[in-house]
Protein backbone atom coordinates (compact mmCIF):
# COMPACT_ATOMS: atom_id res chain seq x y z
CA UNK A 1 0.00 0.00 0.00
CA UNK A 2 2.28 2.57 1.00
CA UNK A 3 4.40 1.38 -2.13
CA UNK A 4 1.68 2.07 -4.17
CA UNK A 5 1.38 5.69 -2.50
CA UNK A 6 4.50 6.43 -3.64
CA UNK A 7 4.12 5.29 -6.87
CA UNK A 8 0.80 7.35 -7.09
CA UNK A 9 2.58 10.44 -5.45
CA UNK A 10 4.56 12.00 -8.65
CA UNK A 11 1.19 11.21 -10.83
CA UNK A 12 -0.97 12.84 -8.37
CA UNK A 13 0.95 15.93 -8.03
CA UNK A 14 1.00 16.47 -12.01
CA UNK A 15 -2.65 15.69 -12.19
CA UNK A 16 -3.47 18.17 -9.19
CA UNK A 17 -1.11 21.11 -10.82
CA UNK A 18 -2.89 20.52 -14.25
CA UNK A 19 -6.28 20.85 -12.25
CA UNK A 20 -4.57 24.13 -10.81
CA UNK A 21 -3.83 25.86 -13.45
CA UNK A 22 -6.97 24.93 -15.38
CA UNK A 23 -8.72 26.60 -12.80
CA UNK A 24 -6.09 29.61 -13.49
CA UNK A 25 -7.01 29.75 -16.73
CA UNK A 26 -10.86 29.41 -16.35
CA UNK A 27 -10.79 32.46 -13.25
CA UNK A 28 -8.85 34.37 -15.56
CA UNK A 29 -10.86 34.33 -18.44
CA UNK A 30 -14.27 34.99 -16.42
CA UNK A 31 -12.98 38.03 -14.84
CA UNK A 32 -12.32 39.44 -18.56
CA UNK A 33 -15.64 38.11 -19.31
CA UNK A 34 -17.14 39.51 -16.23
CA UNK A 35 -15.35 42.58 -17.26
CA UNK A 36 -16.84 42.62 -20.47
CA UNK A 37 -20.70 42.04 -19.22
CA UNK A 38 -20.20 44.96 -16.45
CA UNK A 39 -19.30 47.14 -19.47
CA UNK A 40 -22.04 46.26 -22.35
CA UNK A 41 -24.07 46.52 -18.40
CA UNK A 42 -22.79 49.61 -18.02
CA UNK A 43 -24.14 51.11 -21.68
CA UNK A 44 -27.59 50.37 -20.76
CA UNK A 45 -28.00 51.36 -17.55
CA UNK A 46 -25.40 54.51 -16.98
CA UNK A 47 -26.48 57.36 -19.21
CA UNK A 48 -23.98 59.73 -18.10
CA UNK A 49 -21.02 57.21 -18.75
CA UNK A 50 -22.67 56.06 -22.31
CA UNK A 51 -19.95 57.41 -24.43
CA UNK A 52 -16.97 56.43 -22.63
CA UNK A 53 -18.18 53.30 -21.75
CA UNK A 54 -18.82 52.47 -25.68
CA UNK A 55 -15.95 53.19 -27.24
CA UNK A 56 -13.84 51.40 -24.24
CA UNK A 57 -15.98 48.28 -25.24
CA UNK A 58 -15.55 48.48 -28.60
CA UNK A 59 -11.64 48.48 -28.41
CA UNK A 60 -11.90 45.60 -25.59
CA UNK A 61 -13.43 43.91 -27.89
CA UNK A 62 -11.22 44.62 -30.79
CA UNK A 63 -7.90 43.93 -29.50
CA UNK A 64 -9.48 40.61 -27.83
CA UNK A 65 -11.27 39.77 -30.80
CA UNK A 66 -10.57 36.01 -30.80
CA UNK A 67 -11.72 36.07 -27.24
CA UNK A 68 -14.67 38.19 -27.34
CA UNK A 69 -16.00 38.06 -31.23
CA UNK A 70 -19.38 37.60 -30.32
CA UNK A 71 -19.80 40.47 -27.69
CA UNK A 72 -19.78 43.60 -30.17
CA UNK A 73 -19.53 43.01 -33.66
CA UNK A 74 -18.08 45.01 -36.20
CA UNK A 75 -19.99 46.36 -39.66
CA UNK A 76 -18.90 48.23 -42.90
CA UNK A 77 -21.22 49.12 -45.53
CA UNK A 78 -21.24 46.90 -48.49
CA UNK A 79 -20.48 49.89 -50.44
CA UNK A 80 -16.92 49.76 -49.19
CA UNK A 81 -16.10 47.25 -51.77
CA UNK A 82 -17.74 49.05 -55.18
CA UNK A 83 -17.53 52.39 -54.06
CA UNK A 84 -15.34 55.96 -53.70
CA UNK A 85 -12.57 54.04 -55.56
CA UNK A 86 -9.89 56.45 -56.02
CA UNK A 87 -7.56 56.59 -59.58
CA UNK A 88 -5.13 58.94 -58.25
CA UNK A 89 -3.51 59.69 -61.79
CA UNK A 90 -6.62 61.23 -62.65
CA UNK A 91 -8.21 62.55 -59.31
CA UNK A 92 -11.32 60.81 -59.80
CA UNK A 93 -13.31 58.67 -57.81
CA UNK A 94 -15.51 55.55 -59.23
CA UNK A 95 -17.74 52.60 -58.92
CA UNK A 96 -16.93 49.54 -59.94
CA UNK A 97 -19.76 47.18 -60.31
CA UNK A 98 -18.12 45.17 -63.34
CA UNK A 99 -15.90 45.73 -66.31
CA UNK A 100 -19.65 46.85 -68.01
CA UNK A 101 -20.75 48.79 -65.59
CA UNK A 102 -17.38 50.88 -65.37
CA UNK A 103 -16.95 51.22 -69.28
CA UNK A 104 -20.97 52.60 -69.41
CA UNK A 105 -20.20 54.77 -66.14
CA UNK A 106 -16.49 56.41 -66.19
CA UNK A 107 -15.14 55.95 -69.72
CA UNK A 108 -16.29 58.74 -71.06
CA UNK A 109 -15.66 60.79 -67.97
CA UNK A 110 -11.89 59.44 -67.90
CA UNK A 111 -11.47 60.17 -71.42
CA UNK A 112 -12.23 63.79 -70.72
CA UNK A 113 -9.60 63.82 -67.80
CA UNK A 114 -6.90 62.70 -70.19
CA UNK A 115 -7.01 58.67 -70.18
CA UNK A 116 -7.68 58.48 -74.14
CA UNK A 117 -5.88 55.61 -74.95
CA UNK A 118 -7.14 52.05 -74.88
CA UNK A 119 -3.62 51.20 -73.08
CA UNK A 120 -4.83 54.14 -70.27
CA UNK A 121 -8.13 53.00 -70.19
CA UNK A 122 -6.67 49.38 -69.90
CA UNK A 123 -4.24 50.71 -66.97
CA UNK A 124 -7.01 52.46 -64.99
CA UNK A 125 -9.24 49.42 -65.14
CA UNK A 126 -6.42 47.52 -63.64
CA UNK A 127 -6.03 50.21 -60.79
CA UNK A 128 -9.77 49.85 -60.09
CA UNK A 129 -9.34 45.79 -59.90
CA UNK A 130 -6.26 46.00 -57.64
CA UNK A 131 -8.31 48.43 -55.28
CA UNK A 132 -11.44 46.22 -55.41
CA UNK A 133 -9.49 43.19 -54.20
CA UNK A 134 -7.32 44.84 -52.02
CA UNK A 135 -10.35 45.91 -50.26
CA UNK A 136 -11.65 42.22 -50.16
CA UNK A 137 -9.19 41.12 -47.80
CA UNK A 138 -8.78 44.50 -45.93
CA UNK A 139 -9.99 43.54 -42.62
CA UNK A 140 -8.94 39.84 -42.44
CA UNK A 141 -5.32 41.63 -43.33
CA UNK A 142 -6.00 43.77 -40.80
CA UNK A 143 -6.68 41.33 -38.13
CA UNK A 144 -3.66 39.60 -38.77
CA UNK A 145 -1.08 42.74 -39.12
CA UNK A 146 -3.05 43.78 -35.41
CA UNK A 147 -2.11 40.55 -33.69
CA UNK A 148 1.34 40.45 -35.11
CA UNK A 149 2.58 43.57 -34.15
CA UNK A 150 1.25 43.87 -31.09
CA UNK A 151 3.11 40.57 -30.26
CA UNK A 152 6.23 42.04 -32.19
CA UNK A 153 6.49 45.58 -32.24
CA UNK A 154 9.13 47.17 -29.87
CA UNK A 155 7.80 50.73 -29.02
CA UNK A 156 10.14 53.70 -29.06
CA UNK A 157 8.25 55.47 -26.28
CA UNK A 158 6.05 53.20 -24.38
CA UNK A 159 5.19 56.84 -22.37
CA UNK A 160 3.22 58.02 -25.50
CA UNK A 161 1.19 54.85 -25.55
CA UNK A 162 -0.84 56.25 -22.50
CA UNK A 163 -2.49 59.65 -22.45
CA UNK A 164 -1.68 61.85 -19.54
CA UNK A 165 -2.79 65.36 -19.55
CA UNK A 166 0.80 67.12 -19.80
CA UNK A 167 0.68 65.94 -23.49
CA UNK A 168 -2.21 68.39 -23.96
CA UNK A 169 -1.71 72.19 -24.47
CA UNK A 170 -2.79 73.83 -21.30
CA UNK A 171 -5.40 76.30 -23.76
CA UNK A 172 -6.81 72.55 -25.00
CA UNK A 173 -7.76 71.96 -21.18
CA UNK A 174 -9.69 74.94 -20.73
CA UNK A 175 -11.12 74.59 -24.14
CA UNK A 176 -12.76 71.17 -23.35
CA UNK A 177 -13.32 71.76 -19.33
CA UNK A 178 -15.77 74.67 -21.11
CA UNK A 179 -17.37 72.44 -23.54
CA UNK A 180 -18.18 69.76 -20.32
CA UNK A 181 -20.13 72.93 -18.21
CA UNK A 182 -23.59 72.00 -18.31
CA UNK A 183 -24.44 75.29 -18.86
CA UNK A 184 -21.98 75.55 -22.33
CA UNK A 185 -23.10 77.03 -25.43
CA UNK A 186 -22.00 76.96 -28.47
CA UNK A 187 -21.50 81.00 -28.62
CA UNK A 188 -19.90 80.22 -25.33
CA UNK A 189 -17.05 77.70 -26.39
CA UNK A 190 -16.38 79.23 -29.51
CA UNK A 191 -15.35 82.68 -27.64
CA UNK A 192 -13.36 80.42 -25.15
CA UNK A 193 -11.64 79.19 -28.34
CA UNK A 194 -10.83 82.27 -29.95
CA UNK A 195 -9.69 83.76 -26.99
CA UNK A 196 -7.06 80.44 -26.40
CA UNK A 197 -5.27 80.41 -29.21
CA UNK A 198 -7.87 79.18 -31.78
CA UNK A 199 -9.80 80.26 -35.03
CA UNK A 200 -13.51 80.04 -35.79
CA UNK A 201 -14.94 80.33 -39.21
CA UNK A 202 -18.68 80.37 -40.59
CA UNK A 203 -17.95 77.64 -42.74
CA UNK A 204 -18.24 75.57 -39.31
CA UNK A 205 -14.06 75.12 -39.41
CA UNK A 206 -12.26 75.49 -35.90
CA UNK A 207 -9.15 75.55 -35.30
CA UNK A 208 -7.61 74.84 -31.55
CA UNK A 209 -4.43 74.01 -29.65
CA UNK A 210 -4.22 70.48 -28.38
CA UNK A 211 -1.08 68.65 -28.40
CA UNK A 212 2.10 69.98 -26.78
CA UNK A 213 5.39 69.99 -29.55
CA UNK A 214 6.73 67.80 -27.29
CA UNK A 215 4.06 65.14 -27.69
CA UNK A 216 4.29 65.71 -31.37
CA UNK A 217 7.79 65.08 -32.07
CA UNK A 218 7.37 62.15 -29.81
CA UNK A 219 4.72 60.79 -32.05
CA UNK A 220 6.45 61.54 -35.17
CA UNK A 221 9.70 59.63 -34.02
CA UNK A 222 7.30 56.94 -32.90
CA UNK A 223 5.71 56.74 -36.42
CA UNK A 224 8.58 56.38 -38.04
CA UNK A 225 10.10 53.64 -36.14
CA UNK A 226 6.75 51.79 -36.42
CA UNK A 227 7.31 53.04 -40.63
CA UNK A 228 10.82 51.07 -40.54
CA UNK A 229 9.09 47.61 -38.45
CA UNK A 230 9.36 45.03 -40.80
CA UNK A 231 5.80 43.68 -41.42
CA UNK A 232 2.60 43.89 -43.36
CA UNK A 233 0.80 47.39 -43.24
CA UNK A 234 -2.65 48.08 -44.15
CA UNK A 235 -3.17 51.65 -45.91
CA UNK A 236 -6.09 53.97 -44.31
CA UNK A 237 -7.74 54.79 -47.47
CA UNK A 238 -6.82 54.43 -51.57
CA UNK A 239 -6.02 58.09 -51.30
CA UNK A 240 -3.08 57.54 -49.29
CA UNK A 241 -0.13 55.49 -49.68
CA UNK A 242 1.93 56.53 -47.01
CA UNK A 243 -0.26 56.48 -44.17
CA UNK A 244 -0.24 54.60 -41.24
CA UNK A 245 -3.10 53.26 -39.54
CA UNK A 246 -2.85 53.99 -35.77
CA UNK A 247 -5.89 51.78 -34.58
CA UNK A 248 -3.52 48.81 -36.61
CA UNK A 249 -0.48 49.76 -35.05
CA UNK A 250 -2.50 49.63 -31.45
CA UNK A 251 -2.06 53.44 -30.19
CA UNK A 252 -5.38 54.20 -30.55
CA UNK A 253 -6.14 52.00 -27.99
CA UNK A 254 -4.38 54.48 -24.80
CA UNK A 255 -3.57 57.62 -26.07
CA UNK A 256 -6.80 58.03 -28.46
CA UNK A 257 -9.57 56.62 -26.85
CA UNK A 258 -9.31 58.80 -23.43
CA UNK A 259 -8.85 61.55 -25.64
CA UNK A 260 -11.76 61.55 -27.71
CA UNK A 261 -13.61 60.11 -24.16
CA UNK A 262 -12.22 63.07 -22.20
CA UNK A 263 -12.21 65.50 -24.18
CA UNK A 264 -13.20 65.78 -27.93
CA UNK A 265 -16.29 64.22 -27.88
CA UNK A 266 -17.32 67.09 -25.63
CA UNK A 267 -16.09 69.43 -28.08
CA UNK A 268 -17.53 68.17 -30.88
CA UNK A 269 -20.83 67.28 -29.65
CA UNK A 270 -21.07 71.18 -29.05
CA UNK A 271 -19.57 72.26 -32.28
CA UNK A 272 -21.56 69.72 -34.13
CA UNK A 273 -24.79 69.03 -32.45
CA UNK A 274 -26.67 67.99 -35.63
CA UNK A 275 -23.76 65.43 -36.41
CA UNK A 276 -23.02 63.58 -33.14
CA UNK A 277 -26.06 61.89 -32.64
CA UNK A 278 -26.39 60.02 -29.25
CA UNK A 279 -22.40 59.65 -29.21
CA UNK A 280 -19.51 59.28 -30.34
CA UNK A 281 -19.02 55.98 -30.57
CA UNK A 282 -16.04 54.63 -32.34
CA UNK A 283 -13.48 56.28 -34.24
CA UNK A 284 -10.50 55.50 -37.22
CA UNK A 285 -7.46 57.34 -36.89
CA UNK A 286 -4.40 57.75 -38.85
CA UNK A 287 -1.40 59.44 -39.65
CA UNK A 288 -0.96 60.93 -43.44
CA UNK A 289 2.01 62.17 -44.42
CA UNK A 290 3.04 63.98 -47.75
CA UNK A 291 6.46 64.00 -48.95
CA UNK A 292 7.60 65.32 -52.43
CA UNK A 293 8.08 62.49 -54.74
CA UNK A 294 5.75 60.34 -52.46
CA UNK A 295 1.77 61.63 -51.73
CA UNK A 296 2.34 65.36 -52.20
CA UNK A 297 -1.01 66.70 -51.48
CA UNK A 298 -4.66 64.90 -51.26
CA UNK A 299 -8.06 65.25 -54.03
CA UNK A 300 -10.73 67.33 -52.54
CA UNK A 301 -13.13 64.31 -50.91
CA UNK A 302 -15.51 64.04 -47.90
CA UNK A 303 -14.76 61.73 -45.28
CA UNK A 304 -16.73 58.76 -43.56
CA UNK A 305 -16.59 60.30 -40.53
CA UNK A 306 -19.04 62.54 -38.72
CA UNK A 307 -16.69 64.64 -37.41
CA UNK A 308 -13.27 65.04 -38.46
CA UNK A 309 -9.99 66.25 -35.84
CA UNK A 310 -7.22 66.54 -38.00
CA UNK A 311 -4.17 67.16 -35.62
CA UNK A 312 -0.68 68.54 -37.35
CA UNK A 313 2.44 67.52 -36.11
CA UNK A 314 5.08 69.16 -37.61
CA UNK A 315 5.85 72.37 -38.55
CA UNK A 316 9.26 72.00 -41.15
CA UNK A 317 6.97 72.00 -44.53
CA UNK A 318 5.70 74.67 -46.69
CA UNK A 319 2.65 74.43 -48.60
CA UNK A 320 0.17 72.09 -47.78
CA UNK A 321 -2.79 73.85 -46.28
CA UNK A 322 -6.25 72.47 -46.21
CA UNK A 323 -8.88 73.62 -48.63
CA UNK A 324 -13.23 73.79 -47.51
CA UNK A 325 -15.36 73.84 -50.46
CA UNK A 326 -18.79 75.81 -50.00
CA UNK A 327 -20.81 72.91 -52.36
CA UNK A 328 -20.06 70.53 -49.15
CA UNK A 329 -22.88 68.41 -47.57
CA UNK A 330 -25.21 68.41 -50.45
CA UNK A 331 -24.17 65.64 -52.68
CA UNK A 332 -27.10 66.22 -55.33
CA UNK A 333 -25.58 69.40 -56.15
CA UNK A 334 -22.04 69.24 -58.57
CA UNK A 335 -19.24 69.51 -56.11
CA UNK A 336 -18.32 72.95 -57.19
CA UNK A 337 -14.42 73.73 -57.63
CA UNK A 338 -14.78 76.94 -55.94
CA UNK A 339 -13.00 77.09 -52.51
CA UNK A 340 -14.30 79.08 -49.59
CA UNK A 341 -11.77 78.79 -47.31
CA UNK A 342 -8.37 77.63 -46.72
CA UNK A 343 -6.59 76.80 -43.58
CA UNK A 344 -2.84 76.29 -42.74
CA UNK A 345 -1.71 74.14 -40.74
CA UNK A 346 0.45 74.63 -37.62
CA UNK A 347 2.03 72.47 -35.11
CA UNK A 348 -0.06 71.10 -32.29
CA UNK A 349 -3.08 72.38 -33.73
CA UNK A 350 -6.18 70.71 -34.67
CA UNK A 351 -8.76 71.30 -36.90
CA UNK A 352 -12.01 70.35 -36.30
CA UNK A 353 -14.54 70.09 -39.01
CA UNK A 354 -17.83 68.14 -40.27
CA UNK A 355 -16.32 65.27 -41.97
CA UNK A 356 -19.00 65.35 -44.62
CA UNK A 357 -17.74 68.90 -46.00
CA UNK A 358 -15.54 68.81 -48.88
CA UNK A 359 -11.73 68.82 -48.24
CA UNK A 360 -8.62 68.91 -49.93
CA UNK A 361 -4.97 69.19 -49.20
CA UNK A 362 -3.13 71.57 -51.48
CA UNK A 363 0.30 70.21 -52.34
CA UNK A 364 3.61 70.73 -50.39
CA UNK A 365 6.01 72.86 -51.71
CA UNK A 366 9.02 71.74 -49.42
CA UNK A 367 9.41 69.02 -46.18
CA UNK A 368 7.92 66.58 -44.95
CA UNK A 369 4.05 67.08 -43.42
CA UNK A 370 2.74 64.88 -40.75
CA UNK A 371 -0.89 64.64 -39.54
CA UNK A 372 -3.20 62.65 -37.28
CA UNK A 373 -6.60 61.96 -38.51
CA UNK A 374 -9.34 60.98 -36.58
CA UNK A 375 -12.48 60.12 -38.49
CA UNK A 376 -15.03 60.39 -35.30
CA UNK A 377 -18.48 58.13 -35.65
CA UNK A 378 -21.68 58.36 -34.04
CA UNK A 379 -23.66 55.01 -34.96
CA UNK A 380 -27.10 56.54 -34.89
CA UNK A 381 -26.40 59.29 -37.45
CA UNK A 382 -24.54 56.72 -39.73
CA UNK A 383 -27.96 55.23 -40.47
CA UNK A 384 -27.27 56.53 -43.33
CA UNK A 385 -23.81 55.65 -44.71
CA UNK A 386 -21.65 58.90 -45.47
CA UNK A 387 -20.07 57.00 -48.35
CA UNK A 388 -23.01 55.94 -50.18
CA UNK A 389 -26.13 58.25 -48.88
CA UNK A 390 -27.89 55.64 -48.51
CA UNK A 391 -29.23 52.93 -45.97
CA UNK A 392 -26.19 51.05 -44.45
CA UNK A 393 -26.30 47.47 -46.10
CA UNK A 394 -24.18 46.31 -43.50
CA UNK A 395 -21.77 43.59 -43.33
CA UNK A 396 -20.27 42.02 -40.63
CA UNK A 397 -16.00 42.21 -40.53
CA UNK A 398 -13.77 40.69 -38.31
CA UNK A 399 -12.26 44.03 -36.96
CA UNK A 400 -12.21 47.73 -37.97
CA UNK A 401 -15.07 48.08 -38.95
CA UNK A 402 -16.80 51.58 -40.03
CA UNK A 403 -18.77 52.50 -36.89
CA UNK A 404 -22.16 51.21 -37.79
CA UNK A 405 -24.88 49.05 -35.72
CA UNK A 406 -27.64 47.48 -36.79
CA UNK A 407 -31.22 49.40 -36.22
CA UNK A 408 -33.10 47.24 -33.97
CA UNK A 409 -36.46 45.82 -35.42
CA UNK A 410 -39.41 48.00 -34.00
CA UNK A 411 -42.38 46.35 -32.20
CA UNK A 412 -44.58 46.26 -35.07
CA UNK A 413 -42.35 44.76 -37.42
CA UNK A 414 -41.24 42.06 -35.02
CA UNK A 415 -44.95 41.53 -34.90
CA UNK A 416 -45.62 41.27 -38.48
CA UNK A 417 -42.14 38.58 -38.28
O1 LIG B 1 -3.78 66.12 -44.97
C1 LIG B 1 -4.71 66.72 -44.49
O2 LIG B 1 -4.54 67.72 -43.78
C2 LIG B 1 -6.11 66.24 -44.75
C3 LIG B 1 -6.26 64.77 -44.59
C4 LIG B 1 -7.67 64.34 -44.82
O3 LIG B 1 -8.52 65.10 -45.12
C5 LIG B 1 -8.04 62.92 -44.67
O4 LIG B 1 -7.14 62.08 -44.57
O5 LIG B 1 -9.24 62.62 -44.66
FE1 LIG C 1 -10.41 64.17 -45.17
Amino acid sequence: MEHLLECLAPILFIWLSVIGVCICICVNNNVSKRKIVFKCNCINLLGKNHIKIVVEHKFVVSSRYIIMSKVQPEYICSCFFTQNIFIKKYKIHVKYINDDQFENEFRQVLRMKGCSTTNQYEEALYEVHKEVSLRKSYHKKFLDNYLYIQRHYTKLYPDIWTLRQTFLDSRFLTIAAEAKKPTQTKESLLSCIMHNGGDITECEVYKMPIFTTELCLMLINEIQNFNNFPCEKTRPNTMNKYGISLDEMGLSQGLLIPLIADYLQFIAKCLFPQWTGHAIDSFKAFVVKYESDLDTELSKHFDNAEVTMNISLNSKFEGGDLQFYSSSLNRSVDISHESNLQMSHKEGYGVMHCGRQYHSALPIIAGIRYNLIIWMRSSTVRNICPMCNQTPDLVQVPIAGDGFIPIPKTRSQCHLL
